[in-house]
């Protein structure tokens, strides 16, 4: 009985020295910012059990319907978070052009990578020395000018453990406190009657623009108003999207300069949607091919 009662007790000790002494270590020797920004509103969440699970739950095609519910309810920018971390959604057009064209510079950055991967990359000389030479120093040198704060940095001395502890904690609470991922809603830009006449059909001519009688190119880029974005637009827009047109055209163009086309009898396509493991078509396009 006796021994059961000191395996317990010790138990319990190691459990709150541990916590105490992360407790003293949070609270007076790594430098915490304060939260800055108010985000956009949010549906009301369970803490902990975050809002995605909410939107995880409803099929594919249910997922337009409960943002767009979501968006008359709080507006054009709401926040619906993932575990703990807060993913933005903008909606509309006008909004995405704002924000990445003409504000492009403040929707430049990108997710960070995870701590792991942010201490295997850039740091990954420092931590194998940490592990396997005798230089470990050099990485608690790193650590106390970039992480502590600056009055308790020089009289500090860590082990090993505790220097990538410290430095995994504070990489982990730095990418929780300051990242927010942002979406915009493409497809309902596609679905827009004030961009498209009549969005839903296939017209293909539509991409024809015509200026007094002279053609003129559509403008991918959105750079003067965005319609739809498949490249993403403003300062991050996809650099390879001249090289990704043209290899796009060459291989239609090929398809048809190559093969003969035939519709199946009786096949009507229909674009309507599909929920399967991604969106689909209702009725696919269907065709008898060959070669010319
Ligand atoms: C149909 C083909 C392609 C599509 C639909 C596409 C689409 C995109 C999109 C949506 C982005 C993200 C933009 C953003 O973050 O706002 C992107 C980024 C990028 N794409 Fe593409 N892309 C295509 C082909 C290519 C090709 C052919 C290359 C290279 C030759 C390329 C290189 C890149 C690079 C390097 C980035 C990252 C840019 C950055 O983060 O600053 N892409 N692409």
């Amino acid at each position: 009985m006796n021994q059961w009662l000191l395996i317990l007790f010790s138990i319990f000790i190691s459990i709150s020295v541990s916590g105490i002494l992360r407790f003293i270590l949070n609270r007076y020797f790594i430098n915490t910012k304060p939260t800055l920004y108010k985000l956009p509103p949010s549906p009301q969440s369970i803490p902990v059990i975050s809002n995605l699970l909410q939107l995880l739950r409803i099929s594919p095609s249910d997922i337009h319907s409960n943002l767009n519910s979501l968006h008359a309810k709080l507006g054009p920018i709401i926040t619906i978070y993932s575990g703990s971390r807060p993913v933005i959604f903008i909606a509309g057009r006008f909004l995405a052009h704002k924000a990445l064209v003409q504000n492009g510079a403040m929707f430049a950055n990108r997710p960070p990578a995870s701590a792991t991967q942010k201490i295997v990359s850039s740091n990954q000389r420092l931590v194998s020395l940490a592990f396997y030479g005798p230089t470990w120093r050099l990485l608690r040198r790193n650590l106390t000018e970039n992480f502590l704060h600056p009055s308790r940095a020089k009289c500090f001395s860590l082990s090993r453990r505790w220097v990538l502890q410290i430095l995994l904690n504070r990489l982990e609470s730095q990418e929780k406190s300051e990242t927010a991922a942002i979406n915009f809603l493409v497809a309902e830009m596609g679905w827009d009657p004030t961009a498209w006449e009549d969005p839903l059909a296939f017209k293909p001519e539509r991409f024809l623009n015509h200026d007094n009688g002279i053609g003129r190119e559509f403008d991918i880029t959105g750079s003067r108003e965005i319609k739809m974005m498949p490249f993403g637009a403003g300062r991050r827009i996809c650099p390879g999207y001249q090289l990704a047109m043209l290899h796009l055209e060459y291989y239609v163009a090929n398809l048809i300069w190559k093969f003969e086309w035939k519709a199946v009898d009786g096949d009507d396509v229909d674009l309507s949607e599909k929920a399967e493991r991604l969106m689909v078509m209702k009725t696919p396009l269907q065709v008898h091919l060959s070669p010319r």
